[in-house]
This record gives structure tokens, C-alpha cells and sequence, in this order.
């Protein structure tokens, strides 16, 4: 039933600005930018192989990951809806090793803007939610080009973070720094709506994200914690849990804020060069403000990730967010000693799924 009442996101903007006499109107600008690329890219993925915009294309990224054609996509997306606006003094881009110029004859403005312009790319061929994140820092140096170090600030810093997740329905989630808010995308009159005017996590859970498939790799204290989870009501949890894994990180986030809910993207032994597969700039401390601003905790696995200095825009790190007395748990495993192989713990037994070879 359409509410003519309802708020939209520009009207929010608008009341987040009265509670900030000097704003000018530029961080409001750059967010409707960015909500404006977040509906075309929207509009891609629902369009899917009528579009032609499935499969992959012949090219690598920074990452040496082969790009989605909707990587490319979404990202030149990105960068048409927000880089004439005279607010922004930087871009950078998963899919593009240094920062993204600015036209030669453009203004510069006082924010940066970091974005994963489609995460969860796997998913875009079969179907299931993808999304895309941004965040929004100062520029050191207002009016001027930023330079690649000036991205390299801790996620405390952060003025906002948010995503758009292209679900069955599309829907943007946003922080100003003052809570998390969620909008609803109405296609028809290409707007999003306010809908989830508060989202809080809730302190407990039952129910865990993790790819098991790099068990194996897994660092004792992450071992435990699985191994702990499902051995279920006979366990030292004396309780059951459930467990989920999209590979989209926004669609876990976006359950985790709905329902609760702990995700691990550990970093761990598979390959001593990337230390974790997520990436700090635009997938970790994004995600790590909203989670923080919705009362969970974010966390590298032992410490908050948005306490950690940056040293290259691309940087990995072990992810472990949720549901506040989990991520706190597995914090504390990481301090503990390990448990020693003779140890009740199901995860030392002989049959245990994930048992130390
Ligand atoms: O394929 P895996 O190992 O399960 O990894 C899944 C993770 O990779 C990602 O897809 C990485 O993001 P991109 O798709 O932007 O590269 C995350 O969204 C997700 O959490
Ligand atoms: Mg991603
Ligand atoms: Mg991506």
C-alpha cells in the first residue's frame, strides 16, 4: 500500500543536516549521488541477461580476480554519478589499483569516496543478492586532489557507510555516524523510502556464517568456535546452532542487522600473502561502522577493525562482525591459550568434521 507519508531519503538527509548548523549541503549531495548510482546499478542486475550484462570478461582487477562484466559495469556507474559533483577530492575502487582521477576541469571538494561497486560477484550469474558498498572519509586537504595516502585512515574516521543490496528487493542502508537506517527502492517512482528507521542487532544469537570449505586453514581459536557452535545442545553452548553462508557480504550483513547473527571471514593459512580475503578500505570498515552504529561489534578476529591503520588501499584483514557477545567470544579465544588435543571439546575428537590433521 503506497504511504504518500513516508520519508524519503533525501528528506532524512535534510533532517541529519538541521543537527548540523555548518553543514553545507555537499555530504548531502554526495550521498543522493551515490543513492543515484546504487538505483542504476539496481536497475542492471534486476534487468540480468535481458541486459547482457551476466558472464564474466576477459580482464583482471588490482586483485588478480577475473571481473564480472556487472563488475565493470557497476563501477563506471559509480563513477559517472559522483564525479563531476564539486564534493569530492578522491575516489578509490575496488576494481582500480589507484585512486580514480577527477576531470581535469572539476572542482575538488572535502570528501573521499571508497566503494565496492558490486560485492559478492560470484552470486551475479545465479541469481542471488549482490550489493554495493561505500564509505565517505575527510580529505586531508580540502580542494585539492587527494593523494593515495590521504585514503589510508582508520574506520573510526569514517563520516558515513552504508550499501545498497539488490534483493528482492533493493534497499539502502546508511549511517551518518547517528545509528543505521534502511530505505526501500520503489522502481516505479525511483525512490528509495524510509522503512527501518532504527536497526539494532541483537546482542545474542544462534546462528553463524563461515566458508568451511577453508576449515582447514582455520587458526585454532576460529576451530574452537566453529567446532563449539556445532556440536550443538551436547556442547559446551548446550545449545544449537544454525549456520548460513551467501558468499555475498552484503547479504550477510543485511540478515545479521535484521535478525542477528555472527560472520567470520577469519583471516587465516591458505595463503600467507593475503592475510584474510576481505579488503579493509571498502568492504571491512564500511560494514564495520553500520555494524557498530547498529550496537554489534566489528572485529579483525582479536581486536575492532575500525582501530586499524590502513597501509595499502587494497589491504586484506580477517573480518568477524555480529551480534556483540559472540564477536566478544571470539575475541576472548583468541587470547585464551588452545585447548589441548585431549581437551572434552568435540572439535579434538577423532570424528570431529573439522579435526586437525
Ligand atoms: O567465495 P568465498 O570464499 O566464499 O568469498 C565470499 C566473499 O567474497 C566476496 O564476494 C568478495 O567481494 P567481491 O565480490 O566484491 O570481490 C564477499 O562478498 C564474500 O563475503
Ligand atoms: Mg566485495
Ligand atoms: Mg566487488
Amino acid at each position: 500500500m503506497f504511504d504518500i507519508e513516508r520519508t524519503t531519503l533525501t528528506e532524512y538527509l535534510i533532517a541529519q543536516r538541521r543537527l548540523h548548523p555548518g553543514a553545507t549541503g555537499e555530504f548531502n549531495a554526495l550521498i543522493l549521488q551515490v543513492a543515484q548510482a546504487c538505483k542504476a546499478i539496481s536497475r542492471a542486475v534486476a534487468q540480468g541477461a535481458l541486459a547482457g550484462v551476466l558472464g564474466s570478461l576477459d580482464s583482471e582487477n588490482v586483485q588478480g580476480e577475473t571481473q564480472k562484466k556487472l563488475d565493470v559495469l557497476a563501477d563506471r556507474i559509480f563513477l559517472r554519478a559522483t564525479h563531476w559533483g564539486d564534493d569530492l577530492a578522491g575516489m578509490v575502487s575496488e576494481e582500480n589499483e589507484a585512486p580514480i582521477p577527477l576531470p581535469a576541469d572539476g572542482s575538488r571538494g572535502k570528501y573521499l569516496l571508497v566503494f565496492d561497486p558490486l560485492d559478492g560477484s560470484s552470486n551475479i550469474d545465479v541469481n542471488v543478492a549482490v550489493g554495493s558498498i561505500f564509505s565517505v572519509l575527510r580529505a586531508p586537504t580540502p580542494g585539492e586532489d587527494a593523494q593515495p595516502e590521504d585514503f589510508l585512515q582508520p574506520g573510526t574516521r569514517q563520516v558515513a557507510a552504508g550499501y545498497a543490496i539488490y534483493g528482492p528487493s533493493t534497499m539502502l542502508v546508511l549511517t551518518v555516524g547517528d545509528g543505521v537506517a534502511g530505505f526501500t527502492f520503489d522502481p516505479i517512482l525511483g525512490e528509495f523510502f524510509l522503512t527501518h528507521p532504527e536497526i539494532g542487532i541483537p546482542t545474542t544469537t544462534r546462528e553463524f556464517a563461515i566458508n568451511a570449505a577453508n576449515s582447514r586453514f582455520w587458526e585454532p581459536p576460529v576451530r574452537r568456535y566453529v567446532d563449539e557452535c556445532l556440536a550443538g545442545r551436547s556442547g559446551p553452548r548446550e545449545s544449537d546452532f544454525n549456520m548460513r553462508w551467501v558468499a555475498s557480504l552484503v547479504a550477510e550483513t543485511h540478515r545479521i542487522l535484521m535478525r542477528g547473527g555472527v560472520f567470520l571471514y577469519p583471516r587465516d593459512r591458505k595463503d600467507p600473502a593475503k592475510p584474510g580475503r576481505l579488503r579493509l578500505l571498502y568492504e571491512c570498515n564500511p560494514i564495520g561502522m553500520i555494524v557498530e552504529q547498529a550496537g554489534g561489534r566489528a572485529s579483525t578476529g582479536e581486536r575492532p577493525v575500525l582501530d586499524v591503520e590502513p597501509t595499502s588501499l587494497h589491504q586484506r584483514i580477517g573480518f568477524v562482525f555480529g551480534s556483540r557477545e559472540e564477536v566478544e567470544r571470539i575475541e576472548r579465544y583468541h587470547r585464551e591459550p588452545a585447548p589441548q588435543p585431549d581437551s572434552d571439546l568435540p572439535l579434538f575428537h577423532a570424528r570431529s568434521l573439522f579435526r586437525q590433521n
